[in-house]
């Protein structure tokens, strides 16, 4: 989702690298860039407004430069976590402190730009960690240490001249330490927001995989478990078909296991469309074996189900393999069962089909 101030899709893949990158990319590849700028803008205005050796705004200016080429060296040649390192200890070594004697020291406005590199070093740089945690601690330190050179030595600490100087200055340095922190800020929440709706993405493939039969498309025997536990407990009219394919070995045996596959994936597919129509939950059980879960009313309309179900698969031609016929065994919900008696004893009247001589449906009589 684009937000009001987000730039366009093509400048920000050109500028900031490509949104599949990790999160923290985008985030430094921004930084630099207003580092760049804002390095540029400081210069001039030091040029323009204060009394500021020259050789100062000379070496802001070369550390404008040089934030394009570490923006370029890691945007377009891979070299991300080097170029991160030299970012960061340039500021720590280089720019923050030039920055403290060059500009009024704990008077201007250099411990807000501090602030937001610490920032920077413990919400960005989380994947160079053995690089982080050090840096942090000298950051964090830095300010302290500047402190008593000041302290000890004020004379080294360039000054304002006039006191409307430190007002422009403090405001201008506020407004550029706001503007990097939003817009890291807001690089930062936008791949989070991203990442997020990734790692859901793949959850809810991981779900589906992991509840679908990958040959038939059904759910599988897990899924189906799953479901019959939760309803078991709520729907007192359940009735369980537990239907196989018969002589299903002599089919993978004659005409070769794919052919047993694309057997096993039409009867599904013939099968789901009924069960679909009434209702119904069907499942492959595992092999050749499916299980379905009725809701009707009445026994006889699942019995009238199964018959259906054995009558239409009956019908199916296969362009490898002769025709298949199914045998079900059908059992209703009785006051005291478990759902794993249930699923039982439909198995028990599979076994009775099979044993009088399959393709029919039989059922158990209620205990
Ligand atoms: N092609 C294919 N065959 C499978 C798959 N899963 C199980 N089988 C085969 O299904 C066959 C099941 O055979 P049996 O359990 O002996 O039963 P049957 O030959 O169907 O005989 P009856 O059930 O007694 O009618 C075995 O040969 C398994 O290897 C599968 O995913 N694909």
């Amino acid at each position: 989702m684009d937000r009001p101030f987000s730039l366009p899709p093509r400048l920000r893949h050109y500028l900031l690298g490509s949104d599949n990158l990790p999160l923290f990319y985008q985030v430094h590849h921004t930084l630099l860039l207003l580092t760049c700028v804002f390095l540029a803008i400081s210069a001039t205005f030091n040029f323009a407004y204060l009394d500021i050796p020259f050789i100062y705004n000379w070496i802001l200016l070369a550390n404008s430069l040089m934030q394009i080429v570490l923006w370029y060296f890691s945007r377009y040649k891979q070299q991300f976590k080097r170029m991160a390192i030299i970012y960061v200890f340039n500021i720590l070594f280089v720019s923050l402190p030039l920055n403290w004697f060059m500009d009024a020291g704990s008077y201007g406005p250099t411990l807000a730009f501090t602030y937001i590199a610490v920032i920077y070093c413990t919400v960005v740089l989380y994947e160079i960690n053995y690089f982080r945690l050090p840096i942090v601690f000298m950051m964090v330190a830095q300010p302290l240490v500047l402190i008593q050179i000041e302290h000890i030595h004020p004379s080294w600490i360039l000054t304002y001249t006039q006191p409307e100087q430190r007002y422009e200055d403090i405001m201008i340095c506020n407004l550029i330490s706001l503007m990097l922190m939003i817009a890291m800020m807001g690089v930062y929440s936008r791949k989070l927001n991203h990442e997020i709706n990734r790692a859901n993405q793949y959850a809810r493939r991981l779900k589906q995989i992991s509840e679908t039969d990958s040959l038939t498309q059904l759910k599988n025997r897990s899924f189906i478990l799953d479901i019959f536990r939760k309803i078991f407990t709520t729907s007192y009219h359940l009735h369980v078909l537990v239907v196989d394919i018969d002589h299903f070995k002599h089919i993978n045996d004659s005409y070769g296991h794919s052919s047993g596959d694309q057997v096993l994936v039409q009867v599904a597919a013939c099968m789901q469309k009924y069960c679909h129509q009434h209702g119904a939950l069907l499942s492959r059980y595992g092999g050749e074996e499916f299980i379905i879960i009725a809701f009707f009313q009445t026994f006889a309309q699942t019995v009238d189900l199964a018959d259906h179900l054995r009558r239409q698969v009956a019908t199916l031609s296969f362009s490898h393999c002769e025709n298949v016929t199914i045998s079900i065994g059908v059992a209703q919900r009785e006051k005291h069962d478990s759902h794993h008696q249930l699923i039982k004893r439909a198995d028990q009247a599979l076994y009775q089909a099979k044993r009088h001589g399959r393709n029919r449906v039989c059922v158990t009589p209620a205990s």
